[in-house]
């Protein structure tokens, strides 16, 4: 990456208020020492040297449980270091109380104020940035998720971003009886026992190869478009295998017969295209949005997932599988270090699209040398931390791959009971049919 320009060579003067800041610290001098300790902004939110020297002091003063006013400054200027001493004038201190005096507004309208100019100040330094971002090398998914970084690390921090526990409480309890933003999945005996998919939450359906997750995690993608656009990885999968799964679940047709003509495929049958036909429409406007594109890694995942959030609600991230996820070029740490950080992203970007993510995971051979072959959440080691990471996680389970009575066991729920669900694997459908849940039913 070429070097970025010194940020510091911006002419910032215009994005300031001189007045603003003076006005907030005059506040601070005359109103009294909680004024200074309720302010969160940092002494480089001021724009003026001289004004981020003294507004550092009054909070040094604040902090240590001292008054903040003119005398008390004065005396304690000497702990100022000695480069940054002289900017703090009496004629300076004398202009703040005065301008404090005269002010017409509150505490929280100037820090406001200042807070924004911060903000707009950071703001262009990012421009700048990302302009150099934008001509320097890397691969354009990165740069943009660079690019997004930095905007996103613009906000500056102000009293009135800070949030308690309780201060929506009155809404919370009102709330109580309103319908929850969880959605439900295609299986109501999992929907009861995991209670749906919840905005924000990070769900993990691991097996064995070739025991069906993805046929698994497809029906559940389109279910989910129901609610919104769908955000779908698919690392194994092209967008026409998918499709040719999509088709055979929505439109009942076999999955072979989908695949083209070929001595060794079913034909097409009349019913079949008949159904095809009927089910055009529905196929067309379907809302999952696939990202087939080789060498997937978390942040093109972030990417993507952020770009069909613009062209409306997005209902869930489906990533097909973790561990094909590539690694950033250059990433020397080993496998696990990078899984562990991958799954880390994925839930913080649930959290932060407030919409569930539902990744796709291959389990170890552990199962495969127990007397019942039933795999363990252990049997996720080396998909990183994805274990903790996880608010639910469900392995499938079947003796052998060719087996369509499938098992799923809830091995962890964080806000719920274990559980099992049988399921009928219909392969040739490409769908998992619920025959019986069992709440508190005990794996392994
Ligand atoms: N045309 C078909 N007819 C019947 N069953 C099929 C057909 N295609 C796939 N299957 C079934 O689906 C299973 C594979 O499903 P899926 O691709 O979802 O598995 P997976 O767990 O994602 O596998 P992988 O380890 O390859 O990622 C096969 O074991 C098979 O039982």
């Amino acid at each position: 990456m070429t070097d970025l320009l010194d940020p510091s060579a911006l002419d910032r003067a215009v994005i300031h208020d001189p007045h603003a800041e003076k006005v907030l610290l005059g506040l601070c001098m005359t109103r009294g020492r909680r004024v200074a300790h309720d302010l969160t902004l940092n002494p480089a939110d001021f724009y003026t040297p001289a004004h981020e020297q003294l507004y550092g002091l009054i909070q040094r003063l604040a902090g240590e449980g001292k008054p903040t006013d003119l005398a008390t400054i004065n005396a304690n200027l000497a702990s100022v270091d000695q480069i940054h001493r002289g900017l703090i004038t009496a004629p300076l201190l004398i202009e703040c109380e005065e301008v404090a005096l005269g002010a017409d507004g509150s505490v929280a309208y100037y820090s406001r104020l200042v807070a924004d100019y911060a903000t707009r100040r950071h703001l262009s330094t990012a421009a700048v940035k990302i302009s150099q971002l934008a001509r320097g090398e890397g691969e354009v998914g990165e740069l943009v998720e660079m690019a997004r970084g930095l905007i996103d690390g613009t906000r500056s921090s102000i009293v009135s971003d800070i949030v308690l526990l309780g201060d929506d409480y009155d809404e919370f309890v009102a709330g109580l009886d309103r319908e929850t933003r969880t959605v439900p999945t295609p299986w109501p005996g999992l929907t009861k026992i995991i209670s749906g998919w919840a905005p924000g939450g990070l769900y993990v359906i691991a097996a064995r190869p070739s025991i069906g997750k993805t046929i698994v995690g497809l029906q559940v993608a389109l279910w989910l478009t129901r609610h919104g656009y769908v955000s779908f990885t698919s690392l194994e999968m092209t967008r026409r295998e998918l499709q040719q799964r999509a088709t055979a679940y929505i439109a009942q047709v076999q999955l072979g017969a989908l695949k083209g003509r070929s001595p060794w495929n079913p034909e097409l049958t009349v019913v079949d295209r008949e159904r095809i036909a009927e089910n055009t429409d529905t196929m067309k406007a379907l809302r999952l949005a696939v990202n087939d594109s080789p060498g997937a890694t978390v942040n093109s995942i972030r990417s993507h997932a952020r770009s069909v959030s613009r062209l409306g609600k997005l209902s869930a991230v489906v990533v097909d599988y973790l561990g094909l996820l590539s690694a950033t070029p250059g990433d020397r740490r080993s496998r696990y270090e990078m899984v562990t950080e991958w799954s880390r992203h994925l839930k913080t970007l649930a959290m932060e699209m407030q919409v569930p993510v539902i990744v796709l995971a291959q389990l170890n051979r552990g199962s495969t040398q127990r007397a019942d072959g039933r795999p363990q959440l252990s049997d996720l080691r080396d998909s990183g931390s994805v274990e903790q990471d996880a608010d639910v996680v469900m392995l499938l389970h079947a003796e052998d791959p060719a087996d369509r009575n499938v098992d799923m066991g809830i091995a962890k729920n964080r806000q719920g009971v274990l559980g099992r669900v049988e399921f009928t694997k219909r392969g040739e459908t490409a769908e998992f049919a619920e025959r019986h849940a069992m709440p508190n039913d005990g794996w392994g």
